[in-house]
Formats: C-alpha cells, structure tokens, sequence
C-alpha cells in the first residue's frame, strides 16, 4: 500500500494529504442551512452539511493530491449520521483515484485490536460473506498498549495490503509530557520509533514499509533524529498550517530521494476562505479557496526538498 501512496506523490509531485476535519463552524451558511431546511436541525442535517462540504473540497482538490485524511471524531460527533458521512467519504474519496488515511488512533488489548483492524482495513465474516467496514487504506494507530495492541492491526495490513502509521512524537504541545520522558537514558519516542520499525521489518513494499509512523511537524529537531532511527519508515506529518509548523521545519522528516513523508494539513486547506490571505473567494467559494491553499503548500513544501 505505501508503494501506492508513493507513486500518487510522484505523480502529483505533492507529499501531502488534505485533512477533512469538518466542523460544523468551518462550513459555509449557505450550506449549513441548506442541509437544515432538508433535514431539520438534527444530527441528520449536520451531517448532510457535512458531506456537502466534503464533496465540494474533494471535488475542487482531488487532481493535485495523493491522499486525503479524514479525522473520525469529527464524523463521530454526529453520532450514527456522521459514521455514515465518513464511510461515504471514504468511498468517494476512493473513487476519485485518492488514498484514505482513516486518523482513528485506534489500539487495545490483542482480541480488541483484531475488531478494529478488521472494521477499518480488512474485512469481517458474516455467515458466508466477507464484508468491509470503513474500508480504509490506512489507519493510524496508538502504540501505548504495546506488541499485542499493535500486531493485530500489523498482521491485517500484511493480509489486506494495507498501511498503518503509529503515533510516535505527535504535534500537540503536550506531547512531551510522556513521550519525551526519559527511559534508560533515551527519549521514550525514540524507544517507541525503534519498535514501529521491528513491527515493519515483515511488511516491506517497495523501499519502504507499510508500517509508518505519525510525527509532528511542531518538533523539527526531533524528527531529525527520527528520520535517522527510521529510515524506511513512511512518516505522517501533522502539525504544518493551523498547528504553526513551517516548510522550514518539514525539511528532516524527507530522505535524500525526496521521499519518507507525506504532511497533512487540514484546518489550514479545508477552512481557507475564513483566511485573509484566501478572503478574495469568499464563502460561496469556499472550495476555490481550499484549491488555491493546496496549490500554495504543495510549492511550499517543494520549496525545501
Ligand atoms: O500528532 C498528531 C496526530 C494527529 N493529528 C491530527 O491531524 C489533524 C491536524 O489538523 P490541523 O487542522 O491541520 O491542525 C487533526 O485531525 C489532528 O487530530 C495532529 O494534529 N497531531
């Protein structure tokens, strides 16, 4: 699967992904209302809204980018009504030629992994037929339980053809109250870093593994020695836009051939038309606007490589 994704940034010339993270006060009135009048103020119509707003983005993006990366707890606010916007926003996603990170950081006890694998990567038995959940093409996931909490997910990648990036050192400003903790001497994050790459060794695709790992864009010196630890491991980067990460700061999450990493950005495309930088478009055209902040990070992005 991460050959997949890799040969989507070579093509697109665009490592990156567009978070659709959508709350309700992102999307545009005129469609909130719309959704309202066909639905009521109901969980029902903010997730119609919802799917509006998704489709237009995907629609004005889908033939510059790679991937996108919806965030479930945005869809899961609403309740039953949004899991079925996200599902459907996966398979629309998919259908337009894009690869799906489903950010579910998910991970438990073995038995309860093996549930979540199956519903968001590969597949469930029911009676004779084998069906799909979410149907993700990658996941991410949270390594705190340890080996048991994350082979399930590992061996339902290896079956499925499917990706996972664990969370390693994330962007959020707290992040260092555990990962950065010492243990033996060394940041937990790297003891962490050198166990996603022993969970990869068996899942090679190419030159690197379907196995990758989440790192924040916020900690640049520490994805330097990341990158080092983790050499054929696919970096998730969140943290760039919205979070303050810059391009600058981008630069050690990459390996010399241009390849290792794919940045996410999603307060920062989807809700562009709220920027001054994008306010020429307006609401109306909120889209054009996330079209245009697309365009400027990926040359952004490509400024440093
Ligand atoms: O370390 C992490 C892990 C995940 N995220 C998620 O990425 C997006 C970031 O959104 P922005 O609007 O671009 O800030 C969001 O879904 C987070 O839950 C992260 O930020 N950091």
């Amino acid at each position: 699967m991460i050959s997949q994704l890799i040969q989507k940034i070579q093509k697109t010339k665009a490592p990156i992904c567009v978070g659709l993270d959508p709350m309700l006060g992102y999307i545009p009135n005129h469609i909130v209302q719309r959704a309202f009048k066909d639905f009521g103020e109901t969980m029902e119509g903010a997730a119609e809204a919802v799917w509006q707003f998704n489709k237009e983005i995907i629609d004005n993006t889908y033939d510059l980018i790679p991937s996108v990366k919806p965030q479930i707890a945005m869809y899961e606010q609403f309740g039953i009504e949004g899991l079925k916007i996200y599902a459907r926003t996966i398979e629309y996603c998919q259908n337009k030629g894009l690869l799906v990170i489903g950010d579910v950081k998910r991970g438990d006890i073995g038995s309860t992994s093996s549930a979540y694998a199956v519903g968001h990567i590969g597949s469930v038995k029911v009676g004779s037929n084998e069906c799909r959940g979410f149907n993700t093409d990658f996941i991410t996931v949270n390594p705190y339980l340890g080996t048991d909490g994350i082979k399930p997910f590992v061996n339902v990648c290896n079956d499925e053809d499917r990706g996972l990036f664990v969370l390693v050192k994330t962007s959020n400003p707290s992040s260092g109250e555990f990962q950065d903790r010492l243990v033996d001497g060394r940041p937990l994050y790297e003891l962490v870093a050198e166990k996603v790459v022993e969970w990869g060794e068996a899942s090679m695709d190419g030159d690197y593994s379907n196995v990758g790992a989440v790192v924040g864009a916020t900690y640049p010196e520490m994805s330097k020695i990341l990158r080092k630890l983790m050499p054929k491991t696919y970096f998730l980067v969140p943290g760039y836009g919205a979070q303050g990460g810059t391009a600058k700061d981008l630069m050690h999450c990459f390996n010399e051939d241009g390849l290792g990493a794919v940045v996410n950005s999603s307060r920062g495309i989807i809700a562009a038309y709220k920027q001054e930088k994008y306010a020429k478009f307006g609401p109306e055209h909120f889209a054009e606007a996330s079209r245009q902040a697309v365009v400027d990070m990926i040359a952004d992005i490509n400024s440093v490589l």
